[in-house]
């Protein structure tokens, strides 16, 4: 799926904007400062409705107005509209009706983000991992959305019991019972697309020249003890918990950890070698969602930032074989469009946007 045609007012320093996007290539080329990100984030805020930079909404709307918008169609014949106000309303607009969740939004615009936090999923916390392993299972099963729904009911009202101090075995046992079902079933629906992410990464990364990226391991922790049942294990963790106020075991604590020789992956690869790792593994979950359903779009911020020409080219060339399209920024545009223009018809004709103090230009053709 692509976006045919993009509409933004009040975003950050873009005051309005109203352009055609073509799949395949989309370069935002301009200055520091001129929007370009903000571009990106507001594409991002369709497809889950939040800023990727900013928690607040309110930093996101331009000064001194009441509120943004966003909208896009899609070449699925989707409308997706994003509106926040600044006295912290809003809603959210699926082909003229509301939607209830973010979930919605997500399903109808699979995406996949490259920039400078995407570091992020390497040294940042399990979360960020573990969100990156649910947005491909999301995608590729159904299923998984409601089940992670009861799960976290479920903990919510675990937790509540367990902050009371006193808590009653029979009542406390009913939501472990949930919380073991709908966990159990979680973690078979993390493990099956884990394995199929972990053959993909290993094979982007020995498109690579041999190096340390070779011996990357990926391992997939669940969130408790192997040799025990989720159910056994809340209730034999029940006591702890009880002393800490939550709950420390479970689907929720799972991890996906990359290492070198046994060693955080982090701390052995250059920050290259460590953004290559990055783009395989978006790379992966984009190519297995697009086994299911449509190919995902990619937002690239700043590409040229730490990779050298080659690897540059490389992410290119896997981004051509499972995006539908994708929106890359970048200051210059020669160094900003080189890496695609190495690419098969019709990758290799960016359509190219002049970014300047918020206003977006399309130049009149594509240059060659
Ligand atoms: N709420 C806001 N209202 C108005 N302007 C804002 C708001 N938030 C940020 N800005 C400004 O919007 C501009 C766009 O920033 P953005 O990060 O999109 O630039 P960029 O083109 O990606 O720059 P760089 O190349 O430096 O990364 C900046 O000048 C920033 O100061």
């Amino acid at each position: 799926m692509a976006l045919t045609r993009l509409l933004l007012s009040n975003f950050r320093n873009i005051s309005h904007a109203d352009f055609a996007l073509d799949t395949g290539v989309n370069l935002f080329c301009g200055a520091n400062g001129s929007g370009k990100t903000s571009l990106l984030e507001a594409v991002h805020m369709l497809a889950t409705g939040r800023s990727f930079r900013s928690r607040q909404h309110k930093s996101v709307i331009q000064h001194d107005s009441g509120g943004l918008t966003v909208f896009a169609q899609l070449d699925t014949g989707f409308n997706l509209g994003v509106e926040r106000l600044a006295d912290g309303g809003g809603r959210v607009r699926i082909n003229q009706a509301t939607a209830d969740s973010s979930s919605q939004l997500a399903s109808c615009l699979p995406l996949q983000l490259i920039n400078s936090d995407s570091f992020s999923a390497l040294d940042g916390g399990p979360g960020v991992r573990r969100r990156l392993l649910d947005w491909t299972v999301f995608h590729v099963e159904h299923i998984f959305a409601q089940e992670w729904k009861n799960y976290q009911i479920a903990l919510r009202q675990r937790n509540a019991l367990l902050r009371r101090g006193k808590i009653d075995a029979d009542v406390i046992g009913v939501w472990e019972d949930q919380l073991a079902q709908s966990g159990e079933r979680v973690d078979t629906l993390r493990q099956a697309s884990f394995a199929q992410l972990k053959a993909s990464v290993a094979s982007l990364l020995a498109e690579l020249p041999k190096s340390l990226l070779g011996q990357v391991e990926m391992s997939y922790r669940r969130g408790w003890r192997k040799e025990l049942q989720l159910g056994r294990a809340l209730s034999e963790s029940r006591e702890g918990d009880l002393a800490q106020g939550h709950t420390r075991t479970g689907p929720h604590r799972a991890d996906v950890r990359f290492t070198v020789a046994g060693e955080p992956a982090h701390n052995i690869l250059s920050r290259g070698q460590q953004k290559m790792l990055v783009c395989a593994m978006r790379t992966a979950m984009a190519e297995l969602v697009c086994r299911h359903r449509e190919k995902p779009v990619f937002l690239v911020d700043d590409l040229p930032a730490e990779l050298d020409e080659s690897n540059q080219q490389l992410f290119a060339h896997w981004v051509s074989r499972c995006a539908s399209q994708v929106l890359v920024t970048g200051i210059e545009e020669g160094t900003t469009s080189r890496p695609w223009r190495q690419l098969a018809s019709p990758w290799n004709c960016p359509k190219v946007f002049h970014v300047e103090h918020g206003n977006i230009s399309a130049e009149a053709s594509a240059a060659q």
